[in-house]
């Protein structure tokens, strides 16, 4: 296991202070998973990253649907849909752009479902 430092260069956070809360995950490398059960505590970190992510990531979004003229459903927006998904399959070339595309149309949807209950 070692510590990856994500550089999200080409993104810029003008709401992120110094001080902020980072969230550090360990990375797992595959190479030094040898066991099902290895593999699986390794999921469990990485999806326990996941779940702090996308929670945050619903609420940003949701801020977003009250700050647009028209939010909601209503308002997506394909072409920022896409390059969001452009943008990810730089980081995540295995999965690739059409596999990548498919996970965020669940996230972005169960983001505006979540921002209007
Ligand atoms: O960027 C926006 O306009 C948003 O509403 C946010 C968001 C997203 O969750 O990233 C949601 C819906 C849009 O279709 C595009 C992107």
């Amino acid at each position: 296991m070692h510590d990856q430092v994500i550089d999200a260069a080409g993104t810029s956070c003008p709401a992120c202070e110094p001080a902020d809360p980072l969230l550090r995950v360990p990375l797992p490398s595959v190479a030094d998973l040898g066991t099902v059960a290895e593999a699986r505590a390794a999921i469990d970190g990485l999806d326990a990253a996941l779940a702090v992510l996308l929670e945050r990531r619903a609420e940003v979004a949701a801020l977003v649907q009250r700050l647009k003229p028209v939010g909601g459903f209503a308002g997506r927006n394909p072409d920022r849909e896409r390059a969001i998904v452009d943008a990810m399959a730089e980081r995540a070339p295995s999965l690739g752009r059409d596999r990548l595309a498919r996970i965020m149309n669940a996230v972005i949807e169960a983001g505006l479902d979540a921002a209007e209950r």
